[in-house]
């Protein structure tokens, strides 16, 4: 076989298009359908205002004529609808022009118009679940950058996309821990209430599960349910009729039991039931059939509504390069200081990766305006590590004076808060409950201290006392430094209740620590163990250890015997680990300090005589960890890391391949002719070809030695462009 040239057929040709939806689709053909309860009660009739006799179609002529609010005002004379948009539009202007950042203090409110940076959101995707922890999927989709996917302005989440004709009624946006999934919907909300965008929709209620949560096991009918959540006296509107929009924010806080497959059919508006059954009632089409549902959630709970009833999923990505400036550029601005912020983040590759999560972006600009504006004599934080413990610093000496007052000490707070986050980080918890603080030793009425003051680290929810760090990974930080002072200060190995080395060690020494903490981070199949293993390796160097002299008492900051971690982690990377493992120890080297082995790789790479030199194994892992994190990945070119001579002392092109396939696989193109390939590299071909996630879409063979037989077992979905 000599010329051979394939390519992945795009998702419409395999038949992959856009989820069609059934109940939809005759919905839509139907249009004079509607439940006969729905037009019995019809509070348009109530209302004076013409019943229609098919509710979609009245609610889709309106919309045509629909413009400005304010048009309407000046043309007509004001309907009871119009006054109920105007007061719902108001409400929501008033709830969502100021971003609150996890602080509820007057002064932290920033105009939303001002900070809002537009996300990167993309259209597609199956709403697969996703059981990975966050960190790795951060960088997947940097790696995958931008060429998989459709990308969605925020406010055409519901419009149809060239070539797409299905209706689409319920959009489910997913996307990790602080992307900006809520500031996502606020902003949404806003640009409606200001007659910017939307203005077809007459009214949007946003239904955050946080809130729903406080009204399990109560009874309600959908208005009276609307009415409390928007704190308005009379809502009367035509449900039928009106196009509205509902907005159920955090699907993975629910702690509502949505049974979708039992649930009560409900298709009354009127009828009173618990608000798990109008929820689902609602999400299924049961209630309000012309309504248009949206719902955001965190990857891992995306599958609670079943896959058959969402129309559209979407990915907020967070901020792309260009993003990342903006944001720091409307955040702050003394240009000349974000500037410089920008350049030192971008210095940093595992900073600046990070920076993809604007939450992120937002710890950065805290710790570094005040750092580098101040003319601190601290070092500017390079690492994740130094940035978390700058970041507790700050807000830590934000709450002395009330601390103080209370009696509660820095020491203290960091050991309770630490041991809650370490618990329940080994749990697999981000959500706390009074009687979790207790455990902990944290008196429920000095919690109040612990949110009042910490309230950028620790959140006390309103009504009900229900507790999450603002973000996983302060939850992590925390528990690191706890793993880290436990030992230091007590000399206790607080790892070894959850892991057990093969052989118990009775006197724990720091060493030993290290090693169950990436044992446990390897075993861990999700990664939720990744980023508290990169924060404790950091907190493992005496010199972040002393950054919290400042907080307490003693440190007993001491050397971890670095030297021996580094070792262990290195040889740990030579082990046959997944992509992802190996990634997260190499980012666990740069929070220890040491380059050595990527600096080798780049210094090949810089030279151009990587294809000349013999790797050992741990610099393959380099290799393939330089690769994947250092840009985006088009064209993948095997014919750059493999001589054109072989000889023995070297891998075959075979092994070659093998040992970059994390990296073809992330590659949009893979330039693998003639390059000597032999039939043996077909199952590697395989496993990457059928690979669900692999973002490969087009790949050139030509000119090697695979036999016709292998091809065909791996080919099977592929359109071939070239073939002899
Ligand atoms: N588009 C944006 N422009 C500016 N800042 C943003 C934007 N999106 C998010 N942020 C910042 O990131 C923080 C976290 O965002 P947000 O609360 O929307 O995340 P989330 O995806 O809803 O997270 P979670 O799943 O934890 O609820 C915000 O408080 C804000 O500081």
């Amino acid at each position: 076989m000599d010329q051979l040239k394939v390519k992945k057929p795009s998702s419409e040709q395999q038949g992959r298009s856009a989820s069609p939806c059934p109940s939809h689709a005759s919905m839509r053909s139907d249009q004079s359908m509607g439940h006969p309860e729905d037009l019995k009660e019809s509070r348009s009739e109530q209302q004076g205002r013409s019943a229609s006799p098919c509710p979609r179609h009245a609610s889709m002529r309106s919309d045509q004529s629909m413009g400005h609010p304010d048009d309407l005002k000046e043309s007509s004379a004001v309907s009871p609808l119009d006054k109920i948009q105007e007061e719902v539009q108001s409400n929501l202007r008033s709830r969502f022009q100021c971003l609150c950042e996890g602080i509820s203090r007057q002064s932290d409110l920033i105009p939303l118009n001002e900070i809002y940076t537009e996300l990167y959101i993309t259209e597609g995707g199956s709403g697969e679940i996703n059981n990975e922890h966050e960190i790795r999927w951060i960088e997947t989709a940097f790696r995958r950058g931008t060429r998989d996917d459709t990308p969605i302005n925020l406010n055409d989440i519901f419009k149809l996309l060239p070539g797409q004709d299905q209706p689409i009624r319920t959009v489910l946006t997913k996307g990790v821990a602080g992307i900006g999934k809520t500031v996502s919907v606020q902003k949404f909300i806003l640009d409606w209430a200001e007659g910017k965008a939307n203005q077809d929709v007459h009214l949007i209620f946003p239904l955050p599960f946080r809130e729903l949560n406080l009204l399990k096991n109560q009874t309600f009918n959908l208005q009276d349910l609307l009415q409390l959540l928007m704190g308005t006296k009379q809502l009367e509107f035509s449900p039928n009729e009106d196009k509205i929009i509902f907005i159920f924010d955090g699907l993975d806080e629910c702690r509502l039991s949505l049974d979708f497959n039992n649930s009560v059919r409900l298709c009354d508006v009127t009828e009173s039931a618990s608000v798990d059954v109008l929820l689902t009632n609602l999400i299924v089409g049961n209630l309000l059939p012309s309504a248009l549902i949206w719902i955001t959630s965190r990857p891992a709970a995306a599958d609670l509504v079943p896959s058959k009833c969402v129309h559209r999923v979407t990915e907020v990505r967070g901020f792309n390069d260009p993003q990342k400036e903006e944001y720091f550029r409307r955040r702050i601005s003394d240009q000349i200081l974000s500037d410089r912020i920008i350049s030192h983040l971008k210095s940093s590759r595992s900073l600046f990766i990070m920076c993809h999560i604007p939450m992120f972006c937002w710890i950065s600009a805290t710790v570094l305006e005040k750092m580098l504006s101040q003319a601190e004599s601290a070092e500017i934080p390079k690492t994740l590590t130094q940035m978390y413990t700058h970041f507790l610093i700050l807000q830590m000496r934000n709450m002395h004076e009330k601390a103080f007052k209370m009696k509660v000490n820095d020491e203290d707070m960091i050991l309770k808060l630490g041991k809650l986050a370490f618990r329940h980080l080994m749990k697999g918890n981000a959500i706390f409950y009074e009687e979790d603080l207790r455990e902990c030793g944290i008196d429920v009425t000095e919690a109040s201290v612990y949110s009042g003051l910490c309230t950028q680290i620790f959140r006390e929810e309103c009504q009900r006392k229900v507790f999450c760090f603002v973000h996983l990974s302060i939850q992590e930080h925390l528990a690191a430094v706890y793993v880290m002072f436990s030992f230091n200060l007590k000399n206790v190995d607080v790892l070894s209740e959850y892991q057990s080395l093969k052989h118990d060690v009775q006197y724990p020494t720091c060493f030993t620590i290290y090693e169950r903490a990436v044992e446990a981070a390897l075993q861990s199949k999700n990664g939720h163990l990744d980023l508290f293993l990169r924060f404790l390796m950091g907190l493992s160097l005496e010199s972040n250890q002393t950054l919290f002299q400042c907080l307490l008492t003693q440190t007993g900051a001491t050397s971890h015997n670095t030297e021996q971690i580094i070792q262990y982690v290195k040889r740990k990377i030579t082990e046959d680990l997944s992509p992802e493992k190996s990634i997260n120890l190499f980012h666990c080297l740069n929070e220890l300090g040491d380059h050595t082995l990527e600096k080798e790789i780049q210094d090949y790479l810089n030279a151009g005589t990587i294809k000349d030199a013999i790797l050992s194994p741990s610099q393959w892992s380099a290799l393939v960890f330089v690769l994947l994190t250092s840009e985006k990945l088009e064209v993948f070119k095997l014919n750059k890391y493999i001589r054109n001579e072989f000889n023995q002392k070297h891998l075959t092109q075979d092994q070659v391949l093998h040992n970059l396939l994390p990296v073809v696989e992330l590659s949009r193109s893979a330039e693998l002719g003639c390059c000597s390939l032999s039939e043996n590299c077909c199952a590697d071909l395989a496993s990457v070809l059928s690979s669900e996630s692999s973002c490969l879409r087009e790949v050139n063979l030509n000119f090697n030695n695979l036999q016709s037989s292998g091809v065909k077992s791996f080919l099977l979905d592929w359109e071939i462009l070239t073939a002899n």
